[in-house]
């Protein structure tokens, strides 16, 4: 297990970890999550003992990494996939590394074929292209037959099938009972391959808790419905209705209405109380990337003066009785919908208001099924 105590990194006047508290358990894929420049990387070095904390503590079943005797055999990290020289042979990295912790040569020869390397594992590394120096980096952290497993990155450059095979390792790692800490900028990766998540936003700790809960917490469920083209006000009808029974309304770009505070069931009542035939009614599949887009906002530290999310948040409604006034919904995007700010935004949990847990169960059955 790894465990944070009140960690904190400070360079100069920048803290760029601040009292963070966390625990990675064994058994379970934990992916970190942060916006860029919030202190994964820092974190994951202060864990290897590469960083000094400026406060806190960070510990590796019980102990800091420095006093971990043969931390190699006990921890495999990878964290800069190019940190190798370029001039020796895959094979040889590996070895030195081995022989430095005392690995037997043949543990060598293992890694290459778990990570697929063997055919060029004579070959140079600085003729390695980006997957090929991540499955390197991968093999490495491997040799000790480590307990305890970080991997900062480990999908980038890969092709997808490389990323299936990076998913289904950190699995069957977890599924050991090994301790499997991750991090990754990929949302629909992470929500595949992570079954608890810690999340950090300007140092700070934003989130700890399993992936599916995060994803229920942070992201506004709601039901698409259309009524027949059959029938030119059957919208109308709808609408009121809808609104009649208490439900958020809002109209879709392409003639559907977006349904908050009610569940399926009733929405179908409604439609039949109202005579009106529906075309379509379905629940909103909330996303991991949803959901954290909608913690980390008010945490990213660099964002362009046209964030395109700015787009895809849904308007605040117009405060008028009448359903038609509700407002226009801005387009979905795929899958992903992004609803404004939580007003709690700092840290907590937000189930957004109106969402009945109904339809936020729907959305969670829906989100595993796909998953
Ligand atoms: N050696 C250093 N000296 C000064 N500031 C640093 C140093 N290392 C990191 N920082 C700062 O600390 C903050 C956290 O950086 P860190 O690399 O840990 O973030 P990150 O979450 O890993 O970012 P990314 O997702 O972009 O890799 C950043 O503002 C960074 O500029």
């Amino acid at each position: 297990m790894i465990e944070a105590v009140g960690l904190t990194k400070r360079y100069g006047a920048k803290t760029a970890v601040d009292q963070l508290s966390f625990q990675v358990k064994p058994g379970h894929v934990t992916g970190f999550l942060g916006p860029n420049g919030s202190g994964k990387s820092t974190t994951m070095r202060m864990i290897v003992g590469l960083d000094r904390p400026t406060s806190g503590r960070v510990t590796i079943n019980g102990l800091p990494f420095r006093e971990l005797p043969n931390a190699q055999r006990h921890v495999g990290a990878l964290l800069d996939a190019k940190a190798v020289h370029g001039g020796r042979r895959a094979r040889t990295h590996l070895l030195s590394v081995a022989q430095l912790s005392g690995i037997p040569e043949k543990r060598v020869d293992e890694v290459l074929a778990v990570v697929g390397l063997q055919d060029v594992a004579r070959q140079r590394t600085k003729g390695f292209s980006l997957g090929m120096g991540q499955r390197l980096g991968i093999a490495t952290a491997l040799l000790g037959d480590p307990q305890v497993l970080l991997f900062d990155e480990p999908v980038n450059g890969l092709d997808p099938e490389g990323i299936l095979w990076v998913r289904n390792l950190m699995r069957q790692l977890a599924s050991e009972g090994r301790t499997v800490f991750v991090s990754s900028h990929l949302m629909s990766e992470m929500a595949l391959t992570a079954d608890h998540l810690i999340v950090i936003g300007r140092g700070r700790l934003l989130a700890e808790m399993g992936t599916q809960e995060f994803i229920t917490h942070n992201s506004a469920g709601f039901a698409r419905v259309r009524a027949a083209d059959t029938r030119p006000d059957g919208r109308d009808a709808l609408g009121a209705a809808l609104v009649a029974a208490g439900a958020r309304v809002l109209k879709e770009p392409d003639g559907a209405l977006r349904v908050t505070g009610l569940d399926l069931p009733r929405i179908s009542d409604l439609a039949h109380g109202a005579g009106v035939r529906l075309w379509e009614l379905s629940p909103h599949r909330a996303s991991l990337e949803e959901a954290y887009m909608r913690m980390t906002q008010s945490s990213v530290e660099y964002t362009s003066t046209q964030d395109p999310r700015a787009e895809l948040w849904e308007p605040e409604p117009l405060a008028l009785p009448a359903w038609e006034d509700e407002g226009t919904a801005p387009e979905v995007p795929g899958d992903a919908f992004y609803a404004p700010p939580p007003p709690t935004a700092g840290g907590r949990p937000f189930l957004m208001p109106g969402s009945p847990g109904e339809l936020a169960s729907t959305a969670k059955n829906d989100t595993e099924d796909t998953a």
